[in-house]
């Protein structure tokens, strides 16, 4: 058990009654004086790769669509892949006051890791705590003007990191993204305990990769197998906010910087979702 005089604030490895030991509210950072921010959702993923950062971007773009003022702080440090889903070349600037995000051509603003490194390509060979601390940073050090509505694109997992996370920024809710292989498995619902246990109210899930759509005949062939997120979500009480196809004008989007101009309504109950918060 951690004495209260070594107290490393990991609450994992320490017993119900250590003195330090500390609700999760007490974690909650307090964002830049000079940031309004009225609503934060967090995008999260079971494990990486499963379109996590699309999936942000698209709620991003719907929200800026629907005319509201939306922000991403992307807190997937290691693999950060906001900035290239909208093609920002420039970097993040600042003055003594703090940091300021990058504005997109709708005029999403945007903080990432890539928007400080010299080099895109740079990787970030960091260990835990400082990438936590530099997701911290981000809400707290950076001016967020006027924002309605930041999404977050999470760490992938549910390791260290996302935890610092889940406990230092104020999410209003979560989004789950999934793949139909993870819904198999017990990812999915690793996640969904991991925002339990934190309170963090659970939007819906979304399930990228759902089907791909043939085009010659229009038909949804279920590439990856019959889906579960039905059962998990009924399984949890949870709503299906969005089934994603498999889609290469979606793919060329992405990674063309494009991703403002892609014109789908996959994501709209998730954005009702959002609106109602
Ligand atoms: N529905 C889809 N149709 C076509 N391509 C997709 C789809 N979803 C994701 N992709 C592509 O898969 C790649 C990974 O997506 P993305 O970066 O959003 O995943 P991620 O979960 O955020 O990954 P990581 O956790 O590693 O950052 C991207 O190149 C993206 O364009």
């Amino acid at each position: 058990m951690a004495e209260a005089e070594n107290c490393t604030h990991n609450c994992e490895t320490c017993g119900e009654d250590c003195p330090s030991r500390m609700a999760p509210q007490d974690f909650l950072e307090k964002p830049h004086q000079l940031s309004s921010i009225k609503k934060v959702v967090g995008v999260v993923s079971g494990k990486g790769g499963v379109g996590k950062s699309l999936v942000t971007s698209l709620m991003a773009v719907g929200l800026q669509r629907r005319g509201k003022h939306a922000a991403i702080l992307d807190a997937d440090i290691t693999g950060p892949s906001i900035p290239k889903a909208f093609g920002i070349k420039e970097k993040a600037t600042g003055s003594e006051d703090g940091i300021y995000p990058v504005r997109t051509k709708t005029g999403i603003d945007v903080m990432s890791i890539n928007l400080l490194l010299e080099n895109d390509t740079d990787p970030v060979v960091w260990r835990g705590p400082i990438l936590a601390g530099t997701v911290k940073q981000f809400w707290t050090d950076v001016i967020w003007n006027d924002v309605d509505y930041m999404f977050v694109d999470m760490p992938p997992g549910t390791g260290d990191v996302p935890l610092t996370v889940f406990q230092s920024i104020p999410l209003d809710g979560i989004i789950i993204v999934a793949s139909p292989q993870e819904l198999v498995g017990m990812i999915v619902e690793k996640a969904v305990n991991m925002a339990n246990m934190m309170n963090i109210p659970i939007l819906g899930l979304v399930e990228n990769m759902s089907y791909v759509v043939c085009p010659d005949c229009g038909k949804q062939i279920k590439a990856f197998g019959e889906s579960h997120i039905d059962e998990i979500a009924e399984k949890y009480g949870l709503k299906v906010l969005g089934k994603l196809p498999v889609d290469p004008h979606l793919a060329a989007a992405c990674d063309g910087g494009l991703i403002e101009l892609y014109n789908g309504d996959y994501l709209d109950a998730a954005a009702d979702q959002v609106e109602a918060l």
